[in-house]
């Protein structure tokens, strides 16, 4: 699975290109890509790169790749990041990792937003894992109520904080044929930071299987 996953990343970092923003995602994938793009800074190339969690950039800066804050970026050339499930229409879901919030932000930004994933991510339709929710923590009861009438039967993470110090609760709702819906739903609830359903943002994935690399294309986007 980890070889998968770096060949899943090391594909994937072959679009990085000298001057180019590069928004950097997290988890252990991402992980690959970020190690992969430290090689090749050592080999000279010049990037820099946003971080969309405290860990990534830790690593960025460990493997030498140039980082700058995010807070006075408008656009992103091009971001790579993991993602726990995605499907055939490049819709994902995000955040095992807790960091949607940043990871959407920056994907959004972004003028190219790339997924890299193993096989097992890869799924038909969206919906097993569990949907990561952001909450404020001043919000949290009451948001902990809208997401239980909704369905989504949430369970606060223990003894856990974003890097922007709020809650997740993981949720597991029945996904409706009309996602998008649930998404602009979720999004609406006051406190409500924050999920980990990206629909729009994935321009294109990398999924390894067994070491063979295949990539999803959304058709409109240029590779
Ligand atoms: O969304 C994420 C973090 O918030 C990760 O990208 C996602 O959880 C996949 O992680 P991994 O590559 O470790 O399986």
């Amino acid at each position: 699975m980890n070889d998968d996953k770096k060949a899943a990343a090391l594909a994937a970092i072959a679009e990085v290109r000298d001057g180019m923003l590069v928004g950097l995602g997290t988890g252990s994938t991402a992980a690959f890509a970020i190690a992969g793009l430290g090689d090749r800074v050592a080999q000279g190339l010049a990037i820099r790169a946003v971080a969309t969690s405290a860990a990534s950039e830790r690593l960025a800066r460990a493997a030498g790749i140039l980082i700058v804050d995010f807070a006075g970026v408008s656009r992103v050339d091009l971001t790579i990041d993991g993602a726990d499930e995605i499907d055939s229409r490049l819709f994902a879901i995000k955040g095992a990792g807790g960091a949607m919030l940043r990871e959407k932000i920056v994907a959004a930004s972004s003028d190219r937003m790339i997924v890299i994933a193993d096989g097992s991510k890869r799924v038909a339709r969206i919906g097993a894992a569990k949907l990561p929710v952001e909450i404020l923590p001043f919000a949290a009861a009451y948001v902990l109520r809208v997401l239980a009438e909704m369905g989504g039967a949430p369970v606060v993470r223990a003894d856990y904080r974003t890097d922007q110090g709020n809650l997740v609760a993981d949720c597991r709702f029945t996904m409706p044929d009309d996602v998008g819906t649930l998404a602009a739903t979720l999004a609406g609830i006051p406190g409500v930071l924050g999920h980990g359903l990206f629909l729009n943002e994935v321009d294109a994935a990398y999924i390894a299987d067994d070491g063979i690399v295949t990539r999803l294309e959304r058709s409109g986007a240029s590779a």
